[in-house]
């Protein structure tokens, strides 16, 4: 057969039609328009959909009190002081997005060389956790587990003669998820990329009696440009030394990717990620095709701004961009996609009825 699905080309009975009605037809049996030709027969054949269940919300958060910081690089996404992040989790119920991300502007003063404030009890991230569960248990709230957001080096590790260190790391890293959990995190999120972290946090979630803890690991995570504005928006652009490569995934990489994603699900993760997004939707597929495990998509901060900005300049029909870049996640397999649009999504998606 010529084409694998659909009706077979050597089956199919080619007659001219001699004398049809329209003048100047062409001799067409199959016309693929026919099923695009209004909005109801578009609805009835399409593949994919997206809903607000495919959304996770990420968040800055900032110390203060009713406060609300512009990024500068990312047109209408602010940091949020706890109570302003506790009215936002108000608006995803409402809006019905199951799960938010935090992720903490630490003030300079507290970082330091091996990011200690990350391990701190009371840190933001901990405090946003407990405040958002008091007023809203039924949200799901994911932390990342990564050490960037609190060292002076902007890195998400330690680092010792400018090498970053994976052992003692990781060490680390159990402590921050231990934090978290116990603050009442729901699905922790390594986002650092170091060898083993996933069995280590695994092995000391379950010895804590975490049991129902779930980890999200960033298992393909790629040493990206398109990071910028999130190291804008969580103050470590100006801080970091050097770059990730030694530990985030080269770019020209796919293989690589799945032997890091399997590693992860034998480690103990409950569900994988591919990061940046649209740039690497080929390693979604895979991913999704290989392991048939929840997949998740990180739409980046770059992939963000570039809609923006274009969309601010009057480029590009924003809206419009934003849906198509949210389904494009769909079709390429993931189950589901952090993405600084969320609220405009799911606002989008409720106003379609
Ligand atoms: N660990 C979380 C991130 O690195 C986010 C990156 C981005 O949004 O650019
Ligand atoms: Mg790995």
């Amino acid at each position: 057969m010529a084409i694998k699905y659909g009706r077979p080309i050597e089956l199919r009975e080619v007659s001219r039609r001699e004398g049809t009605a329209v003048p100047h037809a062409l001799d067409l049996t199959v016309r693929p328009r026919r099923n695009r030709k209004a909005e109801w027969a578009r609805r009835m054949v399409r593949e994919n959909v997206l809903t607000t269940d495919d959304l996770i919300w990420p968040l800055f958060l900032i110390d203060g009190n009713n406060k609300r910081e512009q990024v500068t690089s990312m047109p209408g996404v602010e940091r949020l002081s706890v109570d302003q992040a506790v009215r936002e989790a108000e608006r995803a119920m409402k809006l019905t997005i199951p799960c938010l991300a935090l992720f903490p502007y630490t003030d300079p003063s507290l970082r330091d060389e091996e990011g200690s404030e990350a391990t701190n009890p009371d840190n933001l991230v901990c405090q946003a956790v407990r405040a958002i569960k008091k007023e809203f248990p039924e949200i799901g709230i994911l932390c990342d587990v990564a050490l960037d957001p609190f060292t002076s080096h902007g890195h998400d590790g330690l680092i010792s003669d400018g090498k970053i260190l994976n052992d003692e790391t990781v060490a680390v890293l159990v402590r921050q998820a231990l934090v978290q959990a116990e603050a009442g995190c729901d699905i922790i999120a390594p986002s650092d990329m170091m060898d083993g972290r996933v069995a280590a946090i695994r092995d000391g979630l379950d010895r804590s009696g975490l049991l129902d803890v779930q980890i999200m690991a960033y298992a393909a995570k790629y040493a990206s440009a398109f990071y910028g504005p999130f190291r804008d928006a969580i103050g470590s652009a100006k801080t970091l030394t050097g770059d990730k490569r030694t530990y985030q995934m080269d770019s020209a990489n796919t293989d690589e990717a799945l032997r890091e994603v399997e590693l992860d699900i034998a480690e103990g993760a409950d569900m994988v990620m591919v990061k940046p997004g649209m740039p690497y939707l080929d390693v979604v597929r895979r991913v999704k095709d290989t392991f048939a495990m929840p997949t998740f998509a990180y739409q980046v901060s770059g992939e963000y701004a570039m809609i923006a900005a274009a969309a601010n300049n009057g480029w590009l029909d924003g809206e419009r961009a934003m849906m198509e870049s949210l389904l494009a996640f769909k079709r390429a397999g993931a189950d589901g996609v952090l993405s600084y649009f969320a609220p405009k999504v799911a606002e989008k998606l409720r106003s379609q009825g």
